[in-house]
């Protein structure tokens, strides 16, 4: 039998990130970007071992880039791919797996776009271009929210009044969970206990950011809510704040609920406490000279993930340890220590030598003896996507 492969297409509303995966394989054939879609800025990079290419898809759309990109993906299959593996991030309570996509799967992630604005549309964008362009091939769709759905109701209810949740679906419902369970897994391996075991706190930490406790394999709880706005400061998103501020604005500034979103998803977060960039790279080299509210928001961005890790280790019943991991999680030595000078009280201390020294990309242990495991690993939602895909593709032909 040959090795299967699958495509995996993670599509933001002006993006698609996709990668080309070999069955078993650790790397990918192919990974690759298209970018900046629908203006004249429209560029497609793309890596494959040690061959990068980059070209200009000027004006072109999430279907014509997808187009685009058929004859460099035949290039590197060699072979028909076996499933189309898609992140979607809003599944809601329908979805506690991987789903074959037809009609039914699409109207439920339209249903709950409402809820995932600046995700669920996009990703539906890129669902429905790859179904035309790659017709005969099954479509997985891989949810951020499946994995949350072992939380116990004391963690994904609100206090409100319980029809809310029981006619509205109005709960917590956790994302990047792809992510969590992905690394915590690996943090289970590379720990020496049996993959998916151990008690782990997870930090994933990129453009979104969201914590995770995580115990056998199973989330207990998480930051993130209803939506991908709850919980930690993000690039542009604010996280926490008083839910009142909704109505303090309204009668106080008389601004409207489109005002106050955008407010709350696209000018907070880091962007909004530095006034200068969302991109922590840019954000670290400005506090080094001096930028006070660079300072700041790396200060806030760092106290109130502590926060979280904090308030969720309540979820464990020990702690084996934490890991970092996202563009910052994974890239940032700064903000770990900073974010690790407030956890003394779970007992986590950090080894400075080996958390500046850690090779980018790479996994590794920065913690100074006696303390939980502190780990560094990057994540790769698109592995875990291709391999749930596969994993779906069997189930349902064993069913048939
Ligand atoms: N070397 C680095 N130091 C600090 N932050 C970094 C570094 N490299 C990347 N980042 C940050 O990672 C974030 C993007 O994370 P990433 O996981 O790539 O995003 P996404 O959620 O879009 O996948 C940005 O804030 C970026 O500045
Ligand atoms: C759910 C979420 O925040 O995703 P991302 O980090 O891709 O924005
Ligand atoms: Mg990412």
């Amino acid at each position: 039998m040959t090795t299967r492969l699958v495509l995996v297409i993670n599509c933001g509303s002006s993006s698609i990130k996709f990668a080309l995966r070999k069955e078993g394989d650790s790397q990918p054939l192919l990974s690759g970007l298209a970018e900046q879609l629908d203006t004249p800025g429209a560029n497609l990079s793309w890596q494959a071992g040690n061959e990068k290419h980059t070209e200009a898809l000027s004006g072109q759309d999430h279907q014509s880039a997808l187009a685009s990109l058929l004859p460099v993906i035949g290039r590197f299959a060699g072979q028909p791919i076996s499933a189309v593996g898609h992140r979607v991030v809003h599944g809601g309570e329908h979805f506690t797996g991987a789903s074959l996509i037809d009609e039914q799967v699409m109207a439920a992630i339209e249903a709950n776009a409402p809820l995932a604005p600046l995700h669920n549309p996009a990703n539906l964008i890129g669902i429905r271009a790859a179904r035309k362009v790659f017709q005969d091939i099954p479509q997985v769709a891989i949810f951020d929210t499946a994995f949350h759905q072992s939380m116990p109701p004391h963690a994904y209810r609100y206090a409100l009044p319980d029809d809310l949740y029981a006619v509205h679906g109005v709960r917590r419902y956790g994302f990047h969970g792809t992510s969590h369970q992905y690394v915590t897994n690996q943090a289970s391996r590379l720990t020496g206990q049996r993959p998916g075991q151990g008690a782990w706190l997870s930090a994933h930490l990129g453009n979104g950011c969201s914590s995770c406790a995580v115990f056998n394999g199973k989330s207990l709880d998480t930051s993130m809510g209803l939506t991908p706005l709850e919980g930690l400061v993000m690039g542009t998103r604010s996280g926490d704040v008083d839910p009142n501020l909704h109505a303090h604005l309204a009668r106080t500034l008389g601004w409207d609920l489109p005002r106050i979103e955008r407010l709350l998803n696209r000018e907070s977060g880091l962007l909004g406490l530095s006034g200068l960039s969302n991109d922590m790279r840019q954000l670290e080299q400005a506090r080094a000279n001096g930028h006070s509210g660079a300072k700041l928001a790396i200060e806030v961005f760092c106290y109130r993930l502590a926060r979280s890790l904090a308030g969720l280790a309540v979820a464990l019943p020990h702690l084996d340890g934490l890991v970092f991991t996202g563009g910052i999680g994974e890239n940032s030595p700064l903000i770990r220590a900073l974010t690790l000078n407030h956890l003394g009280i779970l007992g986590l201390s950090l080894d400075p030598d080996a958390n500046s020294s850690l090779p980018r990309g790479l996994a590794g242990k920065i913690h100074a003896p006696g303390s939980p495991q502190i780990l560094v690993i990057p994540t790769d939602e698109e592995r875990q996507i291709a391999e749930e895909s596969l994993v779906l593709l069997d189930h349902s032909h064993a069913k048939d």
